[in-house]
């Protein structure tokens, strides 16, 4: 919530958040600015650290550390402890509270804030053993039995940025109505002196790892295990859980990317830590060459996403996020996986199109793994911004280690028949036409300029995005049937192809999907759809970005 703050309230406010931060270092940090305006300094800074509070997103609380409401610090952690444990106990919530966290700046200090305060409100608290991937706190939630978790992780946000990520007993992250539930508690939260604080619960032992290691491993079929893996963990977690999981189930051990192998939240060799951004595989693509790798994989920073590159004619490529959704779909579908086969609408359609071909349920949901997660009957979940479920049953959210773990199980079976993964999708293209996506992303330094692409958006609707007609446009901010409301826009074009422009909600960006689907011709074969494709999807993107103005 923002609100018109006088410079009195804010100079007042600023001095109140002093008064009352457990913590040295921000409390310095605000001493600084506060003397900088009273001595007739801007206030710019000081207004936006103090212009409303952080809310729940798409993957819980999420900005730049530091001082104020409007950032990530102890104050902020404390009371969003607090109003979960409020939560809990109004709804009768049973069982304790498991907290894990990552190894960015403070993670560890806001984990056991958490912990102290759960047990302070009479919650029992479980607290990881040590910085670890959020998949594994996803699964202690469900294997513990836990009435919620906590994950401190800005994921694959810039160094300064941390994170809350907050899950209830079912083990998926928050939505409607309990997010909103949980802020007005977490509003309701008084003085912080008066906030009981507890020990700093229970210390997690090692066998909770280990459970998760031989869960996951046991995964993976008997399958041949010939592949020559190159890996990164960009810098974060997940270094030492996919070494473990791959040689668990038989592979050799990956070579790993020596210069991110270990977690730094500096993350000193990559612009963002993010395997979407341009540059963040460049490391392991270089070693994969050198090598002559078969498969990069890589994790985000927390571990919960997954990213691959395959080797072809030209150097190596990264694969799409709805390419190895898709691959590690049909997986699942050729082992006769039962139950329902979820995506989100800013993903590929194909997995629609997998799934009724093979006579399974077919959801879509929302953006964000907290809607796919909660999908009744849920046998496999993915969603472009290459995150995955591929074992609903343990972990209800993406898992970047299970997913990693399913890909290198058919890139080895691919490779023991003399094909590679790119063979794979080429069956499927030929299958099901060449479904073919991208995505325009567009980071701002003011967020007014997303509301004013927004708004442009909806008051000059394009009648055609790259020569296609625009045969519908869909206002997600209304709602419908199938899906609650959200800010964004989806237009519905010709020849199977779409457009959906949103918000993110976990960074300054604003986000158009693009898809394409282009019919193939075995004569042609694929490559000549792709070219196609990757024409069409050009001449889209340049018509969204001149109609967004952006
Ligand atoms: O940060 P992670 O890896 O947890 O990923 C989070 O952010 C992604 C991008 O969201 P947005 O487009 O709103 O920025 C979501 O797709 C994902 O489900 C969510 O968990
Ligand atoms: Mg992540």
């Amino acid at each position: 919530m923002t609100t018109a703050v006088t410079p009195d309230d804010l100079l007042a406010s600023a001095r109140a958040w002093i008064a009352e931060d457990p913590d040295e270092q921000t409390r310095a940090e605000l001493e600084q600015v506060l003397a900088a305006v009273e001595a007739g300094g801007d206030d710019a800074d000081l207004a936006d650290r103090f212009d409303g509070t952080l809310e729940f997103g798409t993957a819980g609380l999420r900005g730049a550390l530091g001082a104020g409401p409007n950032r990530m610090n102890r104050v902020v952690v404390t009371r969003a402890a607090a109003g979960l444990a409020a939560y809990l106990k109004d709804t009768g919530a049973r069982g304790p509270v498991v907290i894990g966290y990552d190894a960015r700046h403070n993670s560890d200090v806001f984990a056991r804030d958490t912990a102290e305060v759960m047990t302070g409100a009479g919650i029992p608290a479980l607290l990881m053993p040590r910085p670890l991937p959020t998949p594994l706190l996803a699964f202690a939630i469900r294997e513990l039995g836990c009435a919620a978790g906590v994950m401190v992780t800005a994921s694959h946000n810039p160094p300064q940025d941390n994170g809350y990520k907050v899950y209830l007993g079912d083990g998926s992250q928050i939505v409607p109505p309990a997010d909103s539930g949980i802020a007005e508690r977490i509003a309701a939260v008084g003085p912080l002196a008066d906030v009981p604080r507890g020990t700093g619960g229970k210390v997690l032992d090692e066998t909770i790892v280990d459970t998760y290691y031989d869960t996951v491993a046991g995964l993976a079929g008997d399958g041949p295990r010939d592949l020559d893996i190159v890996y990164t963990p960009l810098h974060g977690v997940g270094g030492t859980s996919v070494v473990q999981v791959l040689e668990t189930a038989g592979f050799s051990a990956p070579r790993v990317v020596a210069e991110q192998e270990h977690p730094d939240p500096a993350f000193p060799t990559v612009a963002f830590p993010n395997p979407e951004e341009p540059g963040a595989m460049d490391l392991a693509m270089a070693l994969a060459e050198k090598h002559g790798a078969d498969l990069v994989v890589a994790n985000d920073p927390d571990a919960d996403r997954c990213a691959a590159a395959v080797p072809g004619p030209h150097g190596w490529r990264m694969l799409r996020g709805d390419e190895v959704g898709a691959l590690l779909a049909h997986a699942l579908l050729e082992a006769g996986t039962e139950g329902t086969f979820a995506t989100t609408i800013v993903s590929s359609s194909l997995l629609g199109t997998m799934a009724r071909a093979a006579g399974r349920p077919y959801v879509e949901t929302l953006t964000g793994f907290k809607w796919i997660g909660r999908v009744e009957g849920l046998a496999y979940g993915y969603e472009e911004a290459l995150g995955y479920c591929v074992d609903p049953e343990h972990v209800r959210d993406k898992d970047g280690v299970s997913a990693l773990l399913l890909l290198c199980d058919l890139a080895a079976a691919a490779k023991a028949e003399g094909r590679t993964l790119v063979d794979v999708l080429d069956d499927l293209a030929l299958a099901h036409g060449l479904h073919a996506t991208d995505q325009l992303s567009v980071r701002v330094t003011d967020l007014a300029e997303i509301g004013a692409a927004m708004e442009r958006l909806r008051a000059a609707p394009p009648a055609t995005l790259g020569g296609l007609a625009v045969e519908r446009v869909d206002d997600l901010s209304l709602g419908s049937a199938d899906l609650p409301p959200t800010d964004g826009l989806r237009y519905v074009l010709a020849e199977g192809a779409r457009v959906v422009v949103r918000p993110s909600g976990t960074e300054p960006k604003l986000k158009c999907y693009l898809e394409v689907v282009v019919p193939v011709n075995p004569e042609d074969g694929v490559d000549a759809a792709r070219i196609a494709a990757a024409g069409r999807l050009d001449a889209v993107r340049g018509d969204i970005q001149a109609a967004a103005g952006i």
